[in-house]
Formats: structure tokens, C-alpha cells, sequence
């Protein structure tokens, strides 16, 4: 009973109800490339008014040299490349809608971008929250893991690790992340890039399996071998930027000899498309475009044969009620949403992962406290005893400035680096309308922030006491504060240069930032002794308004006389020492007003890229 219950459910999966047939007719996709000199103004054209039809219940292969737009074609088809693109995209006859096409639709580009703590089945499990209903049970969900796991051959590995994955399992793993959600198309950009021969087998073997339950389903792929090639029910061959052929692979030798390009016997017929595409088998394959071109349009090359958005309102309510959708059901409060569940749910399963993941990274998060709090017990040695004792007031500066310099820079530099990683997860997790931006966002702030409370409180507790500064509980507390700040500018800082460049790039750029910075906090160089013209930039300089509050928090608000172990000591008075810096009359509130000016733009700086990169890479 059991097992008939697992293999109809099986079954379920494998079957899709709406079958979908994709059209495009003059398709074009151009770049504006960088542009670096005067010549280089016009657009780099790479496709050329390509036309097709991929069908449901076809497994369709996408071949062609090197750099011919096998790729491009995908991002345009999957809708993941919208500007620069001109032609006509149908679904079903009918003028394809962007959005509600993304829903119907995943895309599995070549690389996986998995989280690598997380296990086989967690993945799917995390996959599994944000894509469907919050109607379907704990126990369906874990059915239907279940099945996807048998389906995908990842029974065996569903308990290990996807960074220790072999590349095929983690291929597969991502074709199962999108199978949840039972879509009716689904490309792929070269599903079996980097994996051996029975690998690759495997995975398109399951994408046959899908096939027959009545998806559309398109694959680019690469030098693929005869075996391999013949699984395939249809061929799109593409040379530089055109359609060279479009139909049955059992059709594909007869019309490319029809056009005087005949295959030799027993040789690989992809690796003989891929040669005539690249004009080794003869120059002329213009007629074979031509004739690629006339399948598609007939001989009156005419509007193709689609029918507009406003056209098919009408028609909607009939296509709607007839399909029966196994799994792709919206939840009445997301109805008309992007997101299968709502922004409350995002944030917790996007919440949830995040402390699994730091839970399994367990040593990374102890490393980090275990750092603060060993330099902290180090500049406790160093600068032992000096806090109140007026002849090492300089000393003492130092050990502020020095303290707050570790702070910023341990904080920074972690994201510079971790960030550009989470940040490719996160985009195609994102563009395949897992969750939105700022369930992100929010999501991160959150989750980051018991680190970023219990590194500086370690290494404050350590230091503080130990260097012998003020006991009060209100200067206490507010030194506190103002560490808790810097590592909040840090991240934020981190953050937004991780969402924007590579960190090899990165940790260029945040140096750039941060030193001149430093020259501005009022340490280095006092701010009376500034050149005039330059004195502005003390008041956007972060490092300043920190540096100010530290030494409010310490000698400001009246502080007595500090004791004297030497016949004189210049700077007994604390207020006179302030006087030193020009911050004898500095508000502590009105600085801890300038840090908090600083994370809000940064978090908004952050937030920005994130969206733009987005945008750029569509
Ligand atoms: N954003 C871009 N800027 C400039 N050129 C681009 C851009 N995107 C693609 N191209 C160019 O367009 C052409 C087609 O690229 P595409 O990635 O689609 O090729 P492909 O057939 O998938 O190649 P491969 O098999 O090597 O992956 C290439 O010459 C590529 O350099």
C-alpha cells in the first residue's frame, strides 16, 4: 500500500498539467558593451532575429559552437535578460507575460549556487518553505522531499552536506529545488557541464523522465556524446547568433543534406552540427539559416502568428479554469504577489536558515568571539592600569583609537570577503521569485545580529576594566554603545562593498574608504590644525564621530581631576585634555547621531546595489 502510494506520488511529480508550448519569432538580444573607445558605440548584436518553437512533452537541445548565444538565447527565453531584446515571445500561441511566465518557468543556470552548510535535505526542505503554500503540511512536505529525493537518485546523499556533493549531485539537487513547485517549463544552461559521461546520462535521463509527464523542457549542452545526444527528442542549432536548424533530431541528417551537408556515417551527429555551425564542413550554411527561416515564417514573412496580451484577457478564465495544478497553488493573502508566500514567512525561513548555517559553521562564529576577546585580554596587558592615571592620557588615547581600528577592520573585512559568495545565492534564489529583497535584507540585519553584539561586548569587557577605565555605569554603557556602532558601520560598509565588487576588488576599495577616514577622526591631526578648506571632511569622516563619543564616554561630562603617579602631569584635568582635541565642548548624543546617519545610508547603499545588480544582470 505504501509503496503504491509512493509510486503514484512519484508519478504526480513527473506529471504536469499545463503543457506549454514556447514560441519566438525575431528574436534579437544586444549588449552595450564597456565602452573604451570612441569606435566601440554600436551595440554587440548576438542574437539575429532567431525564430522556434519548443514544445511540451519534447526534450529540446540547444547546440552550437562557442559563443554562438546558446546561453542568451535561455536568459532572454527564461526571461532572466529583458533589456536589449526585441521580438515576439509565446506561450501557448499567446504573447508571453514576463511575470506570470517567471512563476510557470525556473531557470538552472551552469553553476549551482547552493549553500554549502546546509544537507541534501535541508536544501530542499529551505526550498520547499518558500515555495510552497503555507497550506500543505509538514508531512506532505516531507513527502514530497522524499519523492524528489527517489526521483533524483539523492536518496543516498539527502543527509550529506551540498559543499562534499559530487557536481552531478549538486546539479541535480538544484533540478529538484525547482521540481517542488512542479514547473511546466524549465531550462537549463548546460546541465551536464563538469560531470563524467554516466553522470551526465543520469541527469538527462531524469530530465527525459520529466519530459514525459508533459513539461517543456530546454537544455543548452556542450560537445554532448552520441548516447547522449540521441536521449533528446528535438534540436535548435544555433551559428553565430542564427538559427542553422529547428526540429526533430531524427529529422536533423535529411534537411542539412538537403542543403548539401551530408553526414558521414557513424560519425556523432551533434559534433556534425557543430562543425557545419562553425563553417568547417563548407562556407555556405546561409542556406540552411534560410531555410530554418521560411519553416518558421512561410514564405510571406508576416506579424507571427500570436495573439496579444489584451487578446487573451478573454480567454484567460477558460485556460485558468481548466487546469488542475498539482502544486502550484497561491495562497489567497499572496494572491497577485511575485512570492508563493508571504514577507512574514520569507523572513523566517530566510531567519531559520541563517542560524542553521551559522550552527553548522559553528567555529567560524567562536573564532570571531574567541578574537575579540583574546585581543581584548592582550590590549588589557598592554595598556594595563593607564585609564586613570594623568601621565598616560596619551597612552590611553591610543588604546581608544587602536581599540575602535580593530573593531571596524575585524568587522569589514569578514563580509568583504563572505558576501560576494551569498550574494550569487541570493540572486538566483531571487530571480526565480523564492523571496523578495527585502525579506533579505531584513533577514540578514537580523540574523547578524547577536554576532555583532557579542564580539564587541567580549572584547570591551575584556579590555575595559583591565586598562583601567571609569567604573560608572553610564560611561560604561555608553563606550559599550559606541563599539556596538562601529561594528554596525563596519558590516554595513562590508556589506554594501561585497554587494558591489568581487573581494579582491573589494578589499582595495574599503581601504581606499576607510584610511582617509582615520586621517579625519581628530587623532591623527587635530582639527584646529586642519587646512580650512579640508575641515568639512572631519564632519562626514565616521571614524571622527567615534572617536569623539570614546572620548566623551571617558573624559567628557566633568569627569574629576585623574590622579597624578609624577611630580607633574600636564593633563590632570580631563576637560583640558578634550581642549587638546578641540572636543572639550562635542555632544556624545549628536556623534552617536552621526554613526546612526552613517548605518542607515550604508544599509540603503547595500540594499541599492543588491537591487541594481539585479537589474544589470537581467
Ligand atoms: N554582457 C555581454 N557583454 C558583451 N558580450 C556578451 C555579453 N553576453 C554575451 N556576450 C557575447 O555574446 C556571445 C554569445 O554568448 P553566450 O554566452 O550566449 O554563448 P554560448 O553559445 O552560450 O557560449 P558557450 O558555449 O561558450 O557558453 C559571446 O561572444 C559572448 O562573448
Amino acid at each position: 500500500m505504501e509503496n503504491q502510494t509512493k509510486f503514484r506520488r512519484s508519478q504526480e511529480i513527473k506529471k504536469c498539467h499545463h503543457h506549454k508550448n514556447i514560441g519566438f519569432r525575431n528574436l534579437c538580444y544586444s549588449v552595450q558593451e564597456n565602452k573604451v573607445s570612441a569606435r566601440q558605440e554600436q551595440p554587440k548584436v548576438i542574437l539575429r532575429g532567431v525564430n522556434g518553437e519548443f514544445r511540451s512533452g519534447r526534450l529540446t537541445a540547444i547546440l552550437g559552437p562557442s559563443g554562438a548565444g546558446k546561453s542568451s538565447l535561455l536568459n532572454v527565453l527564461s526571461g532572466f535578460k529583458s533589456s536589449g531584446v526585441t521580438g515576439y515571445i509565446t506561450v501557448n500561441g499567446v504573447e508571453r507575460n514576463t511575470e506570470e511566465f517567471r512563476r510557470e518557468s525556473c531557470y538552472i543556470t551552469q553553476n549551482c549556487y547552493l549553500m554549502d552548510l546546509l544537507t541534501t535535505r535541508e536544501t530542499l526542505a529551505v526550498a520547499a518553505s518558500f515555495k510552497l503554500n503555507a497550506k500543505v503540511t509538514t508531512r506532505e512536505k516531507n513527502d514530497m522531499i522524499n519523492d524528489i529525493l527517489e526521483l533524483l537518485g539523492l536518496r543516498k546523499a539527502a543527509e550529506t552536506r551540498v559543499g562534499k556533493l559530487s557536481g552531478g549531485e549538486k546539479k541535480r539537487l538544484s533540478i529538484g529545488q525547482e521540481l517542488l513547485t512542479n514547473p511546466p517549463v524549465m531550462f537549463f544552461d548546460e546541465p551536464t557541464s563538469g560531470l563524467d559521461s554516466s553522470s551526465s546520462l543520469q541527469v538527462i535521463s531524469h530530465l527525459k523522465s520529466l519530459v514525459r509527464g508533459g513539461r517543456t523542457i530546454v537544455c543548452s549542452i556542450h560537445q554532448p556524446s552520441s548516447r547522449l545526444f540521441e536521449m533528446f527528442d528535438d534540436l535548435y542549432v544555433l551559428a553565430e547568433g542564427q538559427c542553422l536548424y529547428s526540429g526533430a533530431i531524427s529529422d536533423m541528417t535529411a534537411v542539412f543534406q538537403e542543403s548539401g551537408f551530408k553526414c558521414p556515417k557513424y560519425y556523432n551527429r551533434a559534433d556534425f552540427a557543430v562543425e557545419v555551425a562553425c563553417r568547417e564542413r563548407g562556407m555556405n550554411i546561409e542556406k540552411l539559416i534560410a531555410k530554418a527561416e521560411t519553416h518558421f515564417h512561410g514564405p510571406d514573412t508576416g506579424r507571427a502568428d500570436y495573439i496579444t496580451n489584451e487578446e487573451t484577457s478573454m480567454l484567460r478564465p477558460s485556460i485558468k479554469k481548466n487546469s488542475t495544478d498539482t502544486y502550484i497553488q497561491v495562497p489567497q493573502e499572496t494572491m497577485g504577489s511575485r512570492y508563493p508566500v508571504t514577507l512574514a514567512r520569507q523572513i523566517s525561513v530566510l531567519l531559520k536558515r541563517a542560524v542553521l548555517c551559522t550552527i553548522r559553521d559553528l567555529h567560524l562564529a567562536q573564532l570571531r568571539l574567541v578574537s575579540h576577546v583574546v585581543i581584548g585580554l592582550f590590549l588589557g596587558g598592554v595598556f594595563y592600569g593607564i585609564g586613570d592615571e594623568a601621565s598616560k592620557v596619551a597612552s590611553n588615547t591610543a588604546f581608544l583609537m587602536f581599540s575602535m581600528m580593530f573593531l571596524f577592520f575585524c568587522n569589514l573585512f569578514p563580509f568583504v570577503h563572505s558576501f560576494p559568495l551569498e550574494k550569487l545565492v541570493v540572486m538566483r534564489e531571487h530571480m526565480n521569485n523564492w523571496y523578495s529583497l527585502e525579506a533579505y535584507h531584513i533577514s540578514k540585519i537580523v540574523a547578524e545580529l547577536p554576532l555583532q553584539i557579542l564580539c564587541p561586548t567580549g572584547f570591551l569587557v575584556s579590555a575595559y576594566f583591565l586598562t583601567g577605565q571609569p567604573t560608572e555605569a553610564t560611561r560604561f554603557f555608553q563606550f559599550w554603545a559606541v563599539f556596538i556602532m562601529v561594528a554596525a558601520i563596519a558590516q554595513s560598509l562590508g556589506l554594501a562593498t561585497g554587494a558591489a565588487v568581487e573581494p579582491q576588488l573589494g578589499v582595495f576599495v574599503v581601504s581606499t574608504i576607510a584610511l582617509p577616514m582615520l586621517i579625519f577622526s581628530g587623532f591623527y591631526l587635530r582639527l584646529q590644525d586642519m587646512q580650512v578648506f579640508l575641515q568639512w571632511l572631519s564632519y562626514v569622516a565616521y571614524f571622527r564621530y567615534a572617536f569623539e563619543a570614546l572620548m566623551q564616554s571617558v573624559y567628557g561630562y566633568d569627569r574629576p581631576y585623574l590622579k597624578c603617579s609624577e611630580a607633574y602631569c600636564h593633563f590632570k584635568s580631563p576637560r583640558k585634555y578634550l581642549e587638546e582635541f578641540d572636543m572639550e565642548d562635542a555632544n556624545y548624543w549628536t556623534d552617536m547621531l552621526g554613526l546612526l546617519v552613517w548605518i542607515a545610508a550604508l544599509q540603503i547603499v547595500f540594499h541599492l546595489m543588491l537591487k541594481f545588480k539585479m537589474r544589470v544582470s537581467r
